[in-house]
């Protein structure tokens, strides 16, 4: 009963939005047509979900009792200082309250699909397969190696489709000759990895991780390893160097090439560079069949113009392909993120070989997986509800999230809404636009060099209702969005085999640096007139918008976070009770609230291939990000909304440092760079001790009866147990990876001041 009335509520907000309740997308394809079309994909609402209905129910119905409990002691307070405690804990609550309501949404209606790639040729021809450009961004080549860029290139050139149909684009926003000579080199051993890997079927094609595998010795891949290691060589010593040896420059052109790179440039000051490695009418492999096209970018900088950062970089990419190939499907990567599976194409091809799902869907979105990560992810670094759990939730309400890399995109959904086209200033760069010059000639070139200028943006609408959209640091997430709210819809597509895989930061200090960028561009979305809880309801449904709104107002979580590890504990520490004795009724709702969160959560977790210490480990640094990055990034984002400080897009490091990555694999917390976000962490775990240790302390002096004080007791025991690795790395490591005393000295003395002040 309450289940139906939920629903009813729920399905009236909703109507904007048209999820599988009208079943389209939940029919398989073609089985009900007469010609017997075997299905090329499905969809499912995952068997979960009638008991999620439930159960949010009956939550719900306890949030209420709950509630009304809250406000009756908010108007029963006598004295200031408990109305004011009242207070905090109403709003932090509220806030809980409202983060829960988020996640129901993507709860209610979750979508799996399925693809069948080997029912592809009976609905498709090879010659008729769809061209697709492929984007790489790469940004700094100290911080992401050029060898591993090279080998996302690598793999995805080696795709299982027709190679004349390929073109790869890589975006340097690093201005790096270094890379650009990766790629010359890259492109010569492509010649031979790519014929290599076609006739003996390889499963894995990014070199690297293939010769890491268990593969198979024969005479041929000895062969080819020793080619893998030359180059790889070459541009080790390269990169050491900092230079180009002219030992390592074979010809004219290649010294012509180099040339560009004149004493006057500069990363923030330079002039663009395009140069087309391989072209597929021209360049051939050792077997003598064409290889994909591979070109490098370098867009034009100047330290008075404003770059946008990845968003600016990947509208670059979005013009200067439509000049050169203009494929109708866009493939986008990060440069870290390897094709693990030569097939995903062909699984994409599924849904994209049919023009009705291409008019109404603007993306594909693969998640993101990582190689590399701990056996236990102590950083929590996989973020499985972003990539692999929520998703299928936003896909069942219409659209899945976009999450930057791993993604094809339909390239007209760049171009306004599905009915609603927005014409680009240059006919040139229109979708429907067709090439029929070389892209090597001078007029491509030509044309490809002016709208890869840094002014060439000016007075156009790039990056406000074409291309990827301006105003975030997580563009990703904001142009996905607006996409959605323009009227496309998207999906989520998960096969058993990761289709991609990337690294994850692997130190504490890397990962809360990336969610603090995070942060401040999550809430340049949630405040701005674009916001999900205002612009956004009235476009995509309460329910899409409410999962919008659970990212784009992400931080908020540090409210309750840093409410619950200070605030109970204070109270416990002078003898102030705050909670419901265990004797009243009230006391119940906080065990079933808690539990009935946490256990649900868990369950999510184990469904997406989680273990226990994974989820263990991943609400643990929930409280970290709690008190710091998620306030530290609130902070930046105010100081940048006044004007006072502009955070640019610092790229996560993806070098590992052999005594660092030794740490991580043995799950040590490591503190080695000092950060201030460690203060108010520290500060949270010594708190949490000293409460814990004078509330036993108390009940033990039979002073207090700890009937009061059990809540407060779990509360500060819990943290206890979470700050574990804290207190080890205070006390007792010796490793450069522990707490530096700095950090533990001025969060003894604010603890303290803490104290007192209480
Ligand atoms: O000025 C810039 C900055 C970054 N990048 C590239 O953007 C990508 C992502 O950068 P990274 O440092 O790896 O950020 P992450 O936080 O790991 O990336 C996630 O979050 C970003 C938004 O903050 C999205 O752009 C990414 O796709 C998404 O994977 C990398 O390929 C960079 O080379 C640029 O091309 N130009
Ligand atoms: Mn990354």
């Amino acid at each position: 009963m309450i289940t139906s009335i939920f629903y009813f509520i729920f399905s009236q907000f909703d109507s904007r939005t048209t999820p599988p309740r009208n079943m389209e997308a939940l029919r398989p394809k073609g089985r009900t047509t007469a010609t017997h079309i075997p299905p090329l994909h499905t969809a499912q609402l995952l068997p979960i979900v009638p008991f999620n209905r439930v159960f949010a129910s009956v939550y719900l119905c306890a949030l209420l009792a709950f509630f009304y409990h809250h406000l009756q002691r908010l108007i029963s307070s006598t004295t200031p200082i408990s109305s004011f405690i009242n207070l905090i804990l109403f709003i932090s609550d509220l806030v809980l309250a409202f983060m829960w309501s988020t996640a129901q949404a993507a709860r209610l209606y979750p979508i799996q699909r399925k693809e069948f790639p080997e029912n592809l040729d009976k609905v498709i021809t090879r010659s008729d397969y769809p061209a697709i450009d492929v984007f790489i961004c790469t940004a700094d080549p100290s911080k992401e190696p050029p060898m591993s860029v090279v080998n996302t290139a690598l793999s995805v050139m080696s795709y299982d489709y027709p190679t004349e149909k390929l073109s790869v684009y890589v975006s340097d926003d690093g201005g790096s000759a270094l890379t650009l000579f990766a790629f010359m080199e890259a492109a010569k051993f492509a010649a031979h990895w790519l014929p290599f890997c076609r006739e003996n079927n390889i499963l894995q094609r990014s070199p690297e991780s293939y010769f890491e595998s268990n593969y198979s010795t024969s005479s041929q891949t000895v062969e080819i390893k020793k080619l893998y290691e030359s180059m790889k060589m070459r541009v080790e010593h390269v990169m050491e160097k900092g230079k180009i040896n002219d030992e390592y420059i074979r010809s004219h052109e290649e010294c012509q090439v180099f040339k560009q790179w004149t004493h006057k440039f500069t990363i923030a000051n330079h002039p663009t560079i395009i140069q087309v490695i391989l072209a597929n009418n021209k360049s051939k492999d050792a077997g003598g069949n064409f290889m994909p096209n591979l070109i490098y970018i370098s867009r034009e900088k100047s330290s008075n113009t404003h770059h946008r950062f990845k968003a600016g970089a990947s509208n670059v990419l979005l013009r200067v392909s439509a000049i050169m190939t203009n494929a109708p499907i866009i493939l986008v990567l990060d440069c870290d993120m390897y094709s693990n599976d030569p097939q995903t194409l062909l699984r994409m091809l599924c849904y994209y070989s049919d023009p009705k799902i291409r008019s109404k869907y603007s993306y594909i979105q693969f998640p993101q997986y990582f190689h590399g990560v701990n056996k236990n992810d102590m950083y929590a670094c996989q973020f499985k509800r972003l990539f692999q759990i929520q998703p299928m939730g936003f896909d069942g309400l219409g659209g899945a999230n976009h999450v930057g890399t791993n993604c094809f995109f339909s390239r007209r959904a760049f171009f306004g809404g599905p009915s609603n086209f927005v014409s680009p200033e240059i006919p040139e760069l229109s979708p429907s636009h067709v090439v029929d010059k070389p892209i090597q000639s001078s007029e491509v070139m030509a044309l490809a060099y002016h709208v890869a200028g840094c002014n060439y943006e000016n007075q156009t609408t790039w990056g406000y209702k074409m291309g990827y959209r301006y105003g975030s640091l997580v563009e990703d997430f904001f142009t996905g969005y607006q996409l959605r709210c323009e009227g496309w819809r998207s999906m989520f597509c998960n096969p058993y085999r990761p289709a991609f895989l990337g690294n994850a930061p692997i130190s504490l200090v890397d990962s809360l640096n990336q969610q603090k960028r995070w942060v401040v561009g999550v809430l340049e979305v949630g405040f701005s007139k674009y916001s999900p809880i205002i612009y956004g309801i009235r476009r995509v449904g309460l329910l899409m918008s409410l999962l919008y709104s659970q990212y784009a107002f992400w931080p908020i979580w540090s409210i309750p976070i840093t409410t619950y590890a200070f605030l109970p504990q204070l109270a416990l520490i002078n003898q102030v009770r705050i909670f419901p004795k265990v004797s009243e009724p009230w006391f119940l709702l906080y065990p079933f609230l808690f539990l009935g969160a946490y256990g649900q959560d868990y369950f999510d977790f184990v469904s997406a291939k989680g273990t226990f210490q994974m989820w263990w480990n991943d609400q643990r640094i929930w409280t970290v990000r709690g008190v710091s990055c998620f306030m530290f990034g609130s902070l930046e984002f105010l100081l940048k909304s006044l004007g006072i400080s502009t955070l640019g897009f610092s790229v996560t490091s993806k070098v590992v440092d052999d005594e660092q990555s030794k740490r991580y694999d043995q799950g040590i917390f490591d503190f080695g760079v000092p950060s201030p976000m460690f203060v108010p962490l520290t500060m949270a775990a010594l708190i949490n001790l000293v409460a814990l240790i004078l509330g036993l302390a108390q009940v033990l002096k039979g002073g207090n009866s700890l009937e009061g004080l059990v809540i407060q007791m779990f509360i500060a025991g819990f943290w206890v147990v979470n700050c574990w690795p804290i207190y080890e790395a205070m006390v007792y490591r010796k490793d450069n990876g522990k707490l530096p005393v700095k950090i533990t000295l001025t969060a003894a003395f604010l603890t303290w001041a803490l104290y007192i002040v209480a």
